[in-house]
């Protein structure tokens, strides 16, 4: 049987899309599919689908942070919520980022999972920046990437042709009706569908005819 298509359109600034990244990442040996890492950009998706993060609601704020601390268990992803959320999240950004991580799929895509993570481990469990060239540079370098590497992925970032590339990953994630993050997705007897949450693996698994066998199902964690 070919391989089911799996995109995970994501954005490191949102700590749900870390426990789907991860379970995706356990899961893309296990289940017959193609996982393809799409890095997009949530605040563009936020204002073109007319929706508003979270943490902005107040009560969905407490509701959210307090479900962090399960999901970091029910997950095994070390997940520590940052001093000043709002800051990290709606002042710093995932601009630079989201285009460095485009600027990595273009040319190396085998690390677009493992600088991913190493992003994911500076905001969402060191609270360490991921805004300056330094701080991207330093993930990149724990993943594996050479000096010489980065120095050209920190020029390339800055491209009309990666920012266009991200700006097309973020429209690609609109065109099927996005209006968050994870979005996951794949093609249902020949029809592009999706599901939003790292809450919905049940459903996918049932999408494409695999078997859900909870969040770390007996692979050994990258983490
Ligand atoms: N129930 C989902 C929630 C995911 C979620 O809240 N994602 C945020 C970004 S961290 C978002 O894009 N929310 C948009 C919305 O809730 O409408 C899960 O468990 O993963």
């Amino acid at each position: 049987m070919s391989r089911k298509s799996v995109e995970l359109f994501y954005d490191v600034v949102s700590p749900y899309s870390w426990f789907a990244f991860e379970v995706l990442c356990r899961y893309q040996t296990r289940w017959n599919i193609s996982l393809k890492l799409r890095p997009f950009l949530l605040g563009g998706v936020m204002n073109e689908s007319g929706n508003r993060p979270p943490a902005m609601v107040p009560n969905k704020g407490t509701y959210m942070f307090k479900d962090m601390h399960r999901l970091k268990k029910y997950f095994g992803v070390p997940l520590n919520i940052p001093s000043d959320p709002p800051k990290v999240m709606f002042e710093k950004g995932s601009l630079n980022a989201q285009r460095f991580l485009t600027a990595i799929d273009a040319s190396m895509p085998d690390k677009v999972e493992p600088v991913t993570r190493e992003l994911w481990m500076r905001i969402w469990s060191r609270d360490e920046d991921i805004t300056s060239p330094e701080s991207l540079a330093q993930a990149a370098k724990k993943a594996g990437v050479s000096d010489k590497d980065i120095a050209s992925l920190l020029a390339a970032m800055k491209d009309d042709k990666i920012k266009r590339k991200l700006k097309q990953t973020t429209s690609d994630a609109m065109a099927i009706g996005a209006f968050g993050s994870p979005i996951i997705a794949t093609e249902v007897n020949g029809e592009k569908e999706f599901v939003f949450g790292s809450d919905r693996f049940p459903v996918l698994a049932d999408m494409i005819g695999e078997r859900w066998e909870g969040p770390e199902p007996g692979v050994s964690s990258k983490l």
